[in-house]
Formats: C-alpha cells, structure tokens, sequence
C-alpha cells in the first residue's frame, strides 16, 4: 500500500504509542488503513509474543493490536466525517473475545468497522484473524481527547 498510515498522519505529541506510535523506537509500529469502508491493520508477531502454549499469541498482545487499530479506525472515521483532522482517541472500553487461538509467525489481520459515531465517541467493532480464520473478535469505545484536555 502507498497511502499514509493513518498513525503516520498524527501529530507528533500523539505518536509515542507502544503499540502503534511511529515515535516510539521501541514499539510496534502498527499502520492501519481504509479497506473501503473498513479499515485493515496487518502484523505478523514474532515467537518470543508466546502465551503458555509456544507458537501462539499471548491474549494481551491480541487485545493491543485490537486497541490501537481500533483507536486508529477512530481517528480514520471522525476525519473522514467531519473532514477535518481529529486529535487523537484513546479506549474508553475494550472488549475481546478469544475464539481460537492465533499463532505467531503468521500474519494476522485486525478489521475495524464502525459501529457508531456520537460527539466524541466513535465505536469500532473488531476482529482478528490468521490465514482467513477468526481468532478474536470485540469492539472498542474510543473517546477523542479535546483539544482543551492537552493543556491540562
Ligand atoms: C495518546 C495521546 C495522549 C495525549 C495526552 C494529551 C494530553 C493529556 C491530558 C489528558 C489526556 C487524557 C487521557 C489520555 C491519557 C493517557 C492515554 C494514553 C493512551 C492510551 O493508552 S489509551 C488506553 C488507555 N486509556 C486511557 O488511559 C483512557 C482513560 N480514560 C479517560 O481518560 C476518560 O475516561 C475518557 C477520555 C476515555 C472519557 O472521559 P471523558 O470525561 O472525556 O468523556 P465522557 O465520560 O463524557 O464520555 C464520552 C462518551 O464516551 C462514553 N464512555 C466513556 N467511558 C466509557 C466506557 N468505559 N464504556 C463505555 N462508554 C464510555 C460516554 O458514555 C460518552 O458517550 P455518550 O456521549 O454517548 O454518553
């Protein structure tokens, strides 16, 4: 894909996010992108990410792909509706459930799609698969950070 990242396209006091922050030199790095009107975030988890059970995720790394994709696809959804930036969502709430166990090594997908958009609210439904099988699925609130909040 050529087009930006929407995590590439936020300003720099946001972009220190373990997970998805292209600032952190130590994070992950998550890039999440429209897919029509979906919005698809690939990442393949090295093994040393293994839960009890080698070659398999451990499920709070399956929660943090499904988080800041989801609060990526946030941002997306309330730019593209309002055509005009937004600052940045953090989780409100976050709800996974594990339906079969997601390996490492392999590429997963996480899809968003937005469920709802309300002042600052945006709900984002969520799944996570591997080779075209469903391992988790949830939804996520996220709650843009007023502007005014950045001083406080
Ligand atoms: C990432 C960049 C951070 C930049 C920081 C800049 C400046 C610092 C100043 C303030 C920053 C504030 C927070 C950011 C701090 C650290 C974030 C690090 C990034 C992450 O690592 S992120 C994962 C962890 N995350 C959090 O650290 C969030 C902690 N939390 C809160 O900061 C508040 O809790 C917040 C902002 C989420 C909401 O507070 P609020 O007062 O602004 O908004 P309010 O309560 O009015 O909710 C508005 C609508 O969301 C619905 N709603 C709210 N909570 C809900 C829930 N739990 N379940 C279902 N719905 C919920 C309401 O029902 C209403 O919906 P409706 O209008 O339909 O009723």
């Amino acid at each position: 894909m050529t087009e930006l990242a929407f995590q590439d396209q936020y300003a720099d006091e946001y972009a220190h996010c373990y997970g998805c922050g292209r600032l952190n030199e130590d994070g992950m790095k998550l890039k999440s992108y429209w897919d029509g009107e979906e919005t698809v975030c690939r990442f393949t988890a090295d093994p040393k990410f293994s839960g009890g059970y080698p070659g398999f995720l451990y499920g709070g790394m399956i929660a943090s792909l499904m988080d800041c994709h989801g609060a990526a696809t946030a941002w997306a959804a309330k730019a593209r509706t309002v055509q005009q930036e937004a600052t940045r969502f953090v989780t409100a709430s976050l709800k996974v459930d594990f339906r079969a166990p997601a390996p490492t090594n392999v590429e997963l997908e996480v899809r968003g799609k937005i469920n709802e958009i309300k002042g600052r609210k945006v709900v984002v439904d969520l799944t996570l698969s591997a080779a075209g099988k469903l391992c988790a699925e949830g939804s996520a609130v996220m709650v843009e950070i007023p502007i005014n909040r950045q001083e406080g």
